[in-house]
């Protein structure tokens, strides 16, 4: 079993004092590819984060790969972590790196401090990155700096460097938010084809539904820190869509009452 929830409850420690999960029951096999959806604050970055081992449950079981990562000395739950790529939607690249280095940097856990320092300043292995940022459609920004890269290219750098990481479990928090339909379809045929491939699992958090029920089998809803479904593609119904996200639509913004909209200058700054 790659992930195991039994009555699993997390709270974050700042913010309000109710569980940003409660008593979740999950259980994923190697090599599943499942798609969590569910409306803002549901839940599903803590869910993300909390199988990465960054967030420690506040009751209830976790076990990843088998074990009790918060049973573990600190030493050998960093081992554990090596095993799992958690990509985060707004991904922390360093600003002034050249993308090259950024993506090589994947391979850090399995070199030496030596080796780690000379590829600061002469890339180690510049092929394997081109070849991972390639399949991302990015591979004319080899050399270009982090900064410089778009919120898309910025994602997807983000996701050559799960292609270059050993992980047996790629845990992927909302890979196409910023991405037009053509990339974001490349974007998830990469991420499932490297999962299959390599027989990892994969846990995607996303947005668009359709995209999640086109392109994974298996589909857990949440909302307000709970399962509401987890269910094969096929039995996931418009009905329980609608009800995943009801009342969930932003109000439209009154305009405010002493500058009507009309009024505002072109270019005016919202
Ligand atoms: N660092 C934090 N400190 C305190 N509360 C947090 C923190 N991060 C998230 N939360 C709260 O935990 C709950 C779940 O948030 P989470 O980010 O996991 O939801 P989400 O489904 O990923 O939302 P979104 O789709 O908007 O990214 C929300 O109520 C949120 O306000």
């Amino acid at each position: 079993m790659s992930f195991k929830l039994d009555k699993l409850t997390v709270r974050h420690l700042t913010g309000t004092r109710t569980a940003a999960l409660h008593e979740l029951d999950l259980d994923i096999q190697p090599g599943e590819q499942l798609a969590l959806i569910g409306p803002s604050g549901a839940g599903k970055t803590t869910l993300l984060s909390t199988l990465a081992c960054a967030h420690q449950p506040a009751a209830g079981v976790l076990a990843v790969f088998g074990v009790d990562p918060w049973a573990l000395p600190q030493k050998a739950r960093h081992g554990l972590r090596a095993r799992l790529f958690l990509a985060p939607q707004t991904p922390p690249l360093p600003p002034r790196q050249r993308v090259v280095t950024a993506v090589l940097a994947a391979r850090l856990p399995h070199w030496s401090l030596a080796r780690a320092l000379r590829s600061l300043f002469t890339p180690v292995d510049p092929d394997a990155a081109f070849e991972a940022l390639r399949r991302f459609g990015l591979g004319d920004k080899l050399y270009a700096r982090v900064d410089r890269l778009s919120g898309g290219e910025r994602q997807r750098c983000s996701l050559a460097r799960l292609l270059l990481s050993s992980a047996d479990a790629f845990l992927v928090d909302e890979p196409i938010s910023a991405l037009d339909p053509a990339l974001a379809r490349i974007t998830l045929a990469t991420l499932q084809e490297e999962a299959a491939n390599r027989k990892a699992t994969l846990v995607c958090s996303l947005h668009q539904v359709e995209m999640a029920r086109a392109h994974f089998g298996r589909i857990v809803g949440l909302r307000d820190g709970r399962i509401v479904f987890d269910l094969p593609r096929e039995q996931v119904t418009d009905a329980m869509i609608a009800a995943l996200y009801e009342n969930e639509q932003i109000e439209p913004h009154p305009p405010a009452a002493h500058e009507p909209p009309e009024r505002l200058a072109v270019g005016a700054c919202f």
